[in-house]
């Protein structure tokens, strides 16, 4: 790849991890490997500034707002923090501060990291008005109701003299002892458990029934105050003000004179910090006087005044015992390593504990596929590296060589045969992974399809879950999604089943009793009325993603449309190539999805569309050309491309000279800024836009 290819890739990477992280609350990779491409952007964007993308993830903070709850706008923005995992940049950081402070003593407030999410507290008049998310670090969800919930966060400040608005921030976590409730009370329902307590605090704060939030035993800590008048002279002095008037203020903060007694505190907390009762992932390093926070400023993702240092990822040696192989919902075949301590060699596995890692027992660990086992040249009985990062699921990450040969190893047999279905495996053109073939009637492929197709994007059945699931198709009652419609009340009143938890070793019973029998049915019910697109992604179909699927729906209006459609009836929609074509055909002209496709008719499913294509509401915008670059104070860009469309104009990619207008926005990259001047583009800004609309 070429610089410029990697930055895409980069752009277009970190951007999705970000949106699955806040707004859906999951993270794809460990946290470290996020903030590691995230440094090589950084790195590769100052070596080649023009080649930066207007919507890099490196300029601005990383979350969202959602179209859940009201949106407010901060009276401060709420900033990220600049991070390292190493005590060099630490010393770097600390040099720049000196740097900027000449002949100026200043010290340092050490706070642990607390992983949860940051929330903005406004206080009018002593009383707790308003809880907000950093959201994009301009506006933020305004989750009062859900914040009010917190039993430590006094909703009235028992003190004279306070200024009438004040703002005080925090991070509202969710209690190892919370999470562990929540999570066994969704195993046991048959839902898929938050991987983390970051995860679970991120979606329980935004939850839309705060009756349920306030069950799930949702904390904070207070780390920062602002106000218009100044109370506090220092970072010190808040801290001390806040726990004074009630606030929940963490105790391990300290202060520090030189950045050797910074590094003390980081070594001090690097095991420590797995006794408290909530997650943290590393620690906060914040100027303490104001003045000099104010002298040092900020850049537009975050505070040059403070940085985190964040713990690596846990590194041990184990004992690699045997090696099981796990089928997917893509058929992919993924050896797993399953682990003991050293010193537990002779002990038989059942009594194994494992190794203990960032704060939990590990046994298990992911080993990828077939080329990562030769990579790592991996033997059962070797000693090996495992590694943790968060609570993300361990891996291997090489081999103790000088171990070898003290020992007897064997070598591991990657399987031929499918574990699961005993169909003989291949291997894809270009692919590392085996995969078994066996579509129709390999037990986890079959499960997937079915996990497929109630996502939320497609059919959105969310009484449902992968344990749920299980236990249907276990039971025989589900084969494929058109069996979901065919179940009833007595089918399933009474299930019951014991479902293993990979990651903590322990099993669970689900059972289906009155309650979640009427859900589980009515989500069924609810799903027969999703859109026609929902529908079109929901099948599985290869290449067709929520994108094809509303292209496809749009275009063709009807299934019966969809299914009868040539080759060159395809291609002829805007951006279906000659791929996805082939696909949608190959997959409409076997007989059982034309018999899966009948049975889903006939249950009722939505099989046309009724959207317009778009609504219009004027012209003044007809024949013109425009891209859409940079932050909105009024819109998402997404409603601003509704816009335009729904006025007559046209939204391209990329600035060229038969553009028009390059409606521009905060933040926006300047090499399109740049190019768009060269080309005499008209430059937009958001309000010149809003008067064009008006007259
Ligand atoms: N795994 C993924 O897919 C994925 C995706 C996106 C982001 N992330 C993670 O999230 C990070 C970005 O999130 P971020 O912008 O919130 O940065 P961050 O979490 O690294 O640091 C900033 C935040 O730290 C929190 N914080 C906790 N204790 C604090 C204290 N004592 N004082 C001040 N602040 C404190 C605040 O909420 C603040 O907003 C990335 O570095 C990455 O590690 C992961
Ligand atoms: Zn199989």
């Amino acid at each position: 790849m070429n610089p410029n290819e990697r930055i895409s890739w980069l752009t277009e990477k970190l951007n999705f991890y970000n949106n699955r992280y806040y707004r859906d609350n999951i993270s794809e990779i460990p946290d470290q490997e996020f903030d590691f491409l995230m440094k090589e952007l950084i790195g590769l964007e100052s070596e080649f500034p023009e080649l930066k993308k207007d919507d890099s993830p490196t300029q601005r903070v990383g979350g969202t707002i959602t179209k859940d709850f009201a949106a407010v706008y901060h009276r401060f923005p709420m900033l990220s923090l600049d991070n390292t995992y190493n005590e060099q940049e630490l010393r770097d950081f600390d040099e720049r501060v000196r740097k900027a402070l000449p002949n100026e003593t200043y010290e340092y407030i050490c706070e642990l990291k607390f992983d949860g999410i940051s929330l903005s507290f406004t206080y009018e008049n002593g009383v707790l008005q308003r809880g907000v998310t950093r959201g994009d670090g301009s506006r933020g969800d305004d989750i009062t109701a859900n914040v009010k919930t917190i039993r430590s966060l006094p909703l009235r400040i028992l003190e004279e003299d306070l200024p009438e608005i004040l703002e005080i921030r925090g991070e509202g976590f969710m209690p190892y002892s919370s999470f562990e409730r929540l999570n066994a009370e969704v195993e046991a329902t048959g839902d898929t458990p938050y991987a983390n307590p970051r995860n679970a605090a991120s979606g329980s704060f935004k939850l839309q029934d705060s009756a349920e939030a306030a069950r799930r035993g949702l904390d904070c800590y207070v780390y920062s105050f602002l106000s218009d008048i100044p109370v506090f002279n220092s970072h010190e002095e808040s801290l001390v003000g806040l726990k004074k008037w009630g606030f929940p203020v963490s105790p391990g903060w300290k202060k520090c004179q030189t950045i050797e007694e910074v590094l003390d505190y980081i070594h001090t907390w690097e095991e420590k910090r797995f006794e408290l009762p909530l997650a943290t992932d590393g620690i906060v390093i914040k100027i303490n006087s104001y003045e000099q926070q104010r002298e040092l400023g900020s850049t537009a993702k975050s505070p040059r005044w403070a940085i985190s240092f964040k713990y690596k990822a846990e590194n041990k040696p184990a004992l690699l015992r045997f090696v099981t192989f796990q089928v997917g919902r893509t058929g992919a075949v993924t050896p797993v390593a399953n682990l003991s301590g050293l010193h537990e060699r002779h002990k038989p596995y059942e009594q194994v504990k494992g190794v203990h890692l960032s704060g939990s027992q590990v046994k298990r660990a992911t080993l990828h596929n077939a080329n990562e086992l030769e990579r790592l040249d991996l033997r059962i009985g070797d000693t090996v590296f495992v590694e943790k990062s968060g609570e993300i699921i361990p891996k291997i990450t090489g081999v103790d060589t000088s171990q070898r040969g003290l020992f007897d190893t064997q070598p591991i047999l990657f399987p031929t045969q499918c574990p699961e279905c005993a169909t003989e495996l291949i291997r894809k053109e270009g692919e590392v992974a085996f995969y078994c073939p066996n579509e129709r009637g390999c037990p986890p492929q079959l499960k997937g399809k079915i996990e497929h197709f109630i996502q939320r994007k497609a059919l959105n059945i969310d009484s449902l879950g992968e344990g749920k699931i299980e236990l249907l198709f276990d039971k025989g009652l589900i084969h494929t999604v058109a069996d979901l419609y065919d179940l009833s009340y007595n089918d399933l009143l009474g299930l019951e089943k014991d479902i293993y938890n990979e990651q903590t070793g322990k099993s669970k019973k689900i059972s289906f009793r009155e309650k979640t029998v009427e859900n589980i049915l009515k989500g069924i019910e609810k799903s027969k009325s999703a859109p026609f697109k929902n529908v079109l992604f929901g099948l599985g179909i290869r290449y067709v993603g929520t994108t094809v699927g509303e292209k496809l729906a749009q275009y063709f209006r009807t299934m019966d449309a969809l299914m009868a459609a040539s080759y060159e009836e395809l291609t002829a929609v805007p951006e279906i190539g000659g791929r996805i074509a082939q696909s949608v055909r190959d997959y409409f002209t076997e007989p059982e999805n034309q018999q899966l496709i009948s049975r889903l008719q006939q249950a009722g499913l939505t099989f046309q569309t009724d959207d317009l294509p778009i609504e219009k509401e004027g012209e003044a915008l007809t024949g013109k050309t425009f891209v859409i670059s940079g932050v909105f104070q009024n819109f998402e860009r997404d409603e601003l491309k509704t816009k335009i469309e729904s006025n007559g104009g046209k939204v391209l990619s990329g600035v060229s000279g038969k553009l028009n207008y390059l409606l521009a926005g905060d933040n926006m990259g300047p090499s399109k800024l740049e190019k768009a001047r060269k080309l005499g583009v008209v430059i937009l800004s958001e309000e010149e836009f809003l008067n064009m609309l008006e007259n």
